[in-house]
C-alpha cells in the first residue's frame, strides 16, 4: 500500500490537497481515497470498489473512448474561461453555489464559460447547496446560458422532486445516490432526469452498472477526484454501460498539480481513451510518514468494518 499526497491547482469541495491509497492486486492497480471528512462506515463501498480493480477486474468494454466534460471549480471568470480552453472538451460543468459567493459570481462565471465553450454544451452542479427556492431563482438566472443539466441542486431528493417540477432545465442526482441509503428513491420520486453514477463512493463498477440498471435513467459517470488509477475505474464503467448519451465527469486528473503515472488520463479532443495504467511516478508523489500512518490506520479499521 502505498499513499499518494498530491496537491490542487484550485481549491475543490473544500480541499487543496488530494491524499489516497494505492496498491496492486492480481487484476491490476487499485486506488482507495475516500475524503479525509468521511467516516469508517461510509469508506467501506470505497474499499469495495479498491478490491474489485485489484482482485476482479472490470466487465468487458463496449466503446474505447468516452466523451469528458472539463470540470470548471469556483474560480473567477477569467481563470473559468481558461480552464474550458485548455481543456479541448465539448461540455463543462461549472460548480456553483459556493459557500461564502453569491448569485452574481456564479452568473459571472457560467457567463464566461459560455462564451469560451461557444456551441458546446453547459450543465452546473450545487453540491445540495440551494434551498428549493434559491435553486428556482438561481435556475431562471442562470437557464439564459442554455444549461444541459443541474447537477443536485438541493440536498433532500424530496427537494430535488420539486425544483424538478418548478423548472424546465434537466435535474441530475448525484448525491442523493451516492450517499443515499436507497439510490433508487430518486427513481421512485420522480426526483431526476439523469443518474450520476461514481465507482468509489457506490462500492465498484459492478454495483454502479446494477444501479444504472435499475434506476432506468441516462447515466453520467463521474470521478471522486482520483489519480488516473481511480479513473480508470471510471472510464471502464463508462466504457461498459450500454448507453452513453452524455459526456462524463472524468477530466479531473488536470485539477492535480502532479500525477502517479507518466502517462496520465487526460482528454484529447474531449475524449479520454479505454486503459488500465501502471503507476510509474509514485516516488515524487508519496505522502509524508505521519501521513501515511494515518491512512494505514484508517484502512485497518475500514477492512475491519467490511469484512463483518
Ligand atoms: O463531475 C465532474 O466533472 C468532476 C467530479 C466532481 O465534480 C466531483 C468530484 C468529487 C467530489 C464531488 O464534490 C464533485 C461532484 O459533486 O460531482
Ligand atoms: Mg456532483
Amino acid at each position: 500500500m502505498i499513499t499518494y499526497s498530491i496537491g490542487l491547482k484550485n481549491k475543490f469541495r473544500g480541499i487543496t490537497v488530494r491524499e489516497g491509497m494505492l496498491f496492486e492486486g492480481p487484476a491490476g492497480w487499485a486506488e482507495w481515497s475516500p475524503f479525509l471528512d468521511y467516516d469508517d462506515a461510509t469508506a467501506v463501498s470505497w474499499w469495495r470498489a479498491a478490491r474489485e480493480a485489484a482482485y476482479d477486474g472490470w466487465p468487458a468494454p463496449v466503446r474505447d473512448v468516452v466523451p469528458v466534460n472539463c470540470t470548471v471549480p469556483a474560480v473567477g471568470p477569467e481563470r473559468a474561461a481558461e480552464l474550458v480552453r485548455a481543456s479541448g472538451c465539448r461540455t463543462a460543468k461549472v460548480k456553483v453555489a459556493e459557500p461564502g459567493q453569491t448569485l452574481a459570481d456564479d452568473l459571472a462565471r457560467v457567463a464566461a464559460v459560455r462564451d469560451a465553450i461557444g456551441s458546446g454544451q453547459v450543465r452546473i452542479d450545487a453540491n445540495g447547496l440551494w434551498s428549493v427556492d434559491e435553486a428556482v431563482r438561481a435556475l431562471r438566472e442562470l437557464s439564459r446560458f442554455e444549461l444541459e443539466y443541474v447537477e443536485q441542486p438541493c440536498a433532500a431528493v424530496e427537494d430535488l422532486a420539486t425544483v424538478r417540477r418548478r423548472t424546465d432545465v434537466l435535474v441530475a442526482a448525484d448525491e442523493s445516490i451516492r450517499r443515499a441509503e436507497d439510490p433508487l428513491l430518486v427513481k421512485k420520486l420522480d426526483a431526476a432526469d439523469i443518474a450520476v453514477l461514481k465507482v468509489q463512493p457506490i462500492g465498484g463498477v459492478r454495483a454502479c452498472l446494477e444501479i444504472a440498471e435499475q434506476i432506468g435513467l441516462p447515466v453520467v459517470v463521474s470521478s471522486a477526484l482520483e489519480t488516473s488509477v481511480g479513473i480508470a475505474a471510471g472510464v471502464a464503467l463508462a466504457a461498459a454501460l450500454p448507453e452513453l448519451p452524455y459526456a462524463c465527469g472524468l477530466a479531473t486528473v488536470s485539477m492535480f498539480t502532479s500525477e502517479v503515472v507518466s502517462e496520465p488520463l487526460l482528454p484529447v479532443d474531449g475524449f479520454l481513451p479505454v486503459r488500465r495504467v501502471t503507476p510509474d511516478q509514485l516516488a515524487a508523489n508519496r505522502a509524508a510518514a505521519d501521513r501515511n500512518a494515518v491512512w494505514e490506520e484508517r484502512l485497518s479499521r475500514v477492512q475491519q468494518r467490511s469484512a463483518e
